[in-house]
């Protein structure tokens, strides 16, 4: 597993926890302005998701690390992202599986399966590497009614 130094995001939580993962995929991106990159190929893609919360479960986690692993590998490892309806397609540049999609999906993943959880933690951040020169990161914006909700964070506004 690729270790480094990842960018840090501002949030107001007592607890942030990372979680680095790969997993190989295939894409095409579907315009003829991606040039070669509109052919299929394949990355070894590595992702860094970051999750922050006030409350721990009833294990002590603010969510197990093991789910997020399962989530995205389990999900897209050894696939064809374009395959992966409704998160990626061929219809619209916003469903296209480019980095900056990518990395955005896989908040939204995280996310959902977040917002099942008692402690409800936010994923703050997700950091996705598709090649060893290029990567994507993507932070969800957070109405402040919504997190303030959540935990109590009052005025806090994560960006
Ligand atoms: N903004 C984006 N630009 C490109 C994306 C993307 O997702 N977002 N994707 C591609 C291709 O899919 C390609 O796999 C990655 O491109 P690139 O970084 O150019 O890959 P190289 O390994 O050839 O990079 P070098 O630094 O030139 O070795 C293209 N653009
Ligand atoms: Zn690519």
């Amino acid at each position: 597993m690729m270790q480094q130094i990842y960018p840090t995001v501002p949030h107001p939580y007592q607890y942030e926890l990372n979680k680095d993962l790969h997993f190989a995929a295939a894409h095409y991106i579907p315009t003829e302005k991606a040039g070669v990159c509109s052919q299929v190929h394949g990355h070894t893609y590595f992702a860094n998701v970051t999750i922050a919360g006030n409350e721990l479960d009833d294990s002590g986690f603010l969510v197990n690390f093991a789910d997020i692993k399962r989530l995205i590998h389990d999900r897209f490892d050894h696939s064809v992202l374009n395959d992966h309806a409704p998160w990626f397609g061929d219809d619209t540049p916003y469903r296209y599986p480019t980095t900056e999609n990518a990395a955005r999906v896989l908040s939204e993943i995280v996310q959902e399966h977040l917002d099942r959880l008692p402690n409800r933690p936010l994923c703050v951040q997700v950091y996705l590497r598709e090649t060893p020169t290029s990567y994507v990161v993507y932070r969800p914006r957070f109405e402040a009614s919504a997190s303030s909700a959540r935990d109590g964070a009052g005025e806090a506004h994560v960006e």
